[in-house]
């Protein structure tokens, strides 16, 4: 029978079939299905065949469907080996405050580049809509603006009030759904509301800054009532980004990649080259200056502390 994996500890899987059966597993046999080395064949996400064992309670993960995405976390060690912490996501969520605390705009950027690198559908849920003043209210305008434009949906709720969560629960329905944010801007408070009577259990998965050993933390997802599954994960930083290519940055723009193929040179870096469209663009006010700088930023690879 076919089925999802919904929890991992290492050595024992949780699969729900499609039959809605929950059956514990361990894996028979090696699955290889990257070029990268990892430390767990299988995570979270991750869709599967299984054979019951005789006792019908346990069984036997026989065979890995190959993935649509996955994310990863670089081991802390020099073994080089990766953590998948989840595969198959539909799309992920970065939770934004504009204050108390501010989710900087560079911050906002590189989660972004890293959905995109990733193939993960980003959208923006800026929170504590409630604490806004009129002037907080203009800008949320312009800071949605500059995503709207960029290709990311924006939505405003607040998770205290319980405000706007309902178009939440339309995007969330029957999709697997990451949810990031930094640290205060209310993830937890939002993940609550959206799953009544589940206090989230937020040291499973969040104490993976640990430093020189390999430890086994790993993600869950959580079934929501309505349909479909959130994974809660730390801030984008902890996620171990994979190495970006500079030339392969641009792309990860999507209004610069749009723009690009009308630079003059091929390998544009689009810096100072003459005929740069993209530097065209922003002359004209048609690219947005903060994205810009962090493209600039990310390329020179300077932090933009969030
Ligand atoms: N005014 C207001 N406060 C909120 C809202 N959502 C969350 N908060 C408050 O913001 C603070 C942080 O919320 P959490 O849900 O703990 O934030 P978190 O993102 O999970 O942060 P960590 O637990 O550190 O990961 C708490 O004091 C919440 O009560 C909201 O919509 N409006
Ligand atoms: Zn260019």
């Amino acid at each position: 029978m076919e089925g999802l994996v919904i929890k991992s500890t290492g050595s024992w899987y949780e699969v729900l079939t499609d039959e809605g059966k929950t059956i514990n597993c361990r894996i028979k046999g090696k699955f290889r299905t990257l070029d990268i080395k990892t430390t767990n064949p299988i995570a979270v996400g991750d869709r599967v065949r299984v054979e019951p064992e005789p006792d019908q309670e346990t069984g036997l993960i026989t065979a890995l469907h190959p993935r649509k995405n996955y994310i990863i976390r670089k081991s802390v060690n020099l073994s080089k080996q990766a953590q998948i912490i989840a595969a198959n996501l539909d799309q992920a969520f970065l939770i934004v405050t504009l204050a108390s605390p501010r989710t900087s705009l560079g911050f906002i950027d590189r989660f972004l580049v890293t959905a995109e690198a990733y193939e993960i559908p980003a959208k923006l849920i800026f929170n504590k809509l409630d604490l806004f003043s009129e002037e907080g209210l203009e800008i949320l305008e312009q800071y949605q603006s500059i995503y709207e434009n960029a290709g990311y949906p924006c939505y405003s709720v607040s998770a205290i009030k319980e405000t706007n969560l309902d178009q939440i629960r339309d995007l969330l329905k029957d999709k697997v759904t990451l949810v990031s944010g930094h640290s205060g801007v209310g993830k937890s408070t939002l993940i609550n509301a959206l799953l009544p009577g589940k206090e989230l259990k937020t040291g499973e998965i969040s104490d993976w800054s640990d430093k020189g050993k390999h430890t086994t933390t790993f993600a869950e997802m959580f079934q929501l009532p309505f349909g479909g599954y959130l994974i809660d994960t730390p801030g984008i930083r902890e996620l171990g980004v994979f190495d970006i290519e500079k030339q392969d940055l641009g792309r990860l723009f999507p209004e610069i990649r749009k723009l690009m193929g009308n630079c003059r040179f091929h390998n544009c870096r689009h810096i100072n080259e003459p005929g740069c469209a993209v530097l065209e663009a922003l002359e004209k006010g048609k690219l947005e200056s903060s994205r810009y700088d962090s493209y600039l930023s990310i390329y020179h690879d300077n932090e933009t502390r969030g």
